[in-house]
């Protein structure tokens, strides 16, 4: 079973997935350091300090990694809803999102532009349009332990087949930041 972690820059999506690979049974593969480490990309954006991955690139090499003998491969990426069919989103509310991404030294511009995609649902709605199956978790007020303990929820009622309640505990859209837009 492949599942993506994904989620705007700053949602959580590393700091739980670390956690995660010290469990058995979940191969992890942090796809944007892998990006970096094998050139998986096509262009490097210098004005907007990051690269553009080439995702057929980035597809192959996640089907090579697959490891079967793991129970679930996790893909942790803000681009990982490109990729798996089962989607996990992280959100976390603007304001808190804010002081995550001032304190990584990201310019003026680059912090403006992820907090506009958080408050937008960006990700979510591409998520939802590309996706079989997409869960949606608020980490704002949660610990990195909850949020695995969440995700781990998710997987069990993915692998049992059931998960109906579930996917009213996670709905996606469930959260709101419109109110950030219009201050
Ligand atoms: N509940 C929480 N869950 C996860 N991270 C949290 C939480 N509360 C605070 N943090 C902090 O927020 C930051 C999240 O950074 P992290 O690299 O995990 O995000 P990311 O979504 O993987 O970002 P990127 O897409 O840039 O890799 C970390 O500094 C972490 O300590």
């Amino acid at each position: 079973m492949l599942i993506g972690i994904t989620g705007t820059p700053g949602t959580g999506k590393t700091s739980v997935t670390k956690l995660l690979e010290e469990e058995p049974y979940y191969q992890v593969i942090h796809l944007n350091e892998l990006i970096k480490d094998e050139k998986l990309y096509s262009e490097v954006d210098a004005e907007r300090d990051c690269v553009v991955a080439d995702m057929d690139m980035v597809y192959d090499r996640i089907l090579e990694l697959q490891d079967k003998s793991y129970t679930v491969t996790i893909v942790d990426s803000h681009l990982s809803h490109h990729i798996a069919d089962i989607v996990i989103v992280l959100r976390t509310d603007p304001a808190v999102l804010k002081e995550r991404l001032e304190k990584r030294n990201y310019s003026e511009e680059k912090v403006k532009e992820n907090l506009e995609a958080e408050a937008l649902d960006i990700i979510l709605a591409e998520a939802v349009e590309w996706c079989e199956k997409v869960f949606e978790i608020n980490t704002t007020e949660e610990s990195a332990e909850k949020t695995l303990k969440n995700i781990m929820r998710i997987i069990g009622g993915l692998r049992n087949g059931n998960t109906g309640e579930l996917e009213e505990e996670f709905r996606p859209g469930s959260v709101d930041w419109c109110d950030y837009l219009f201050d």
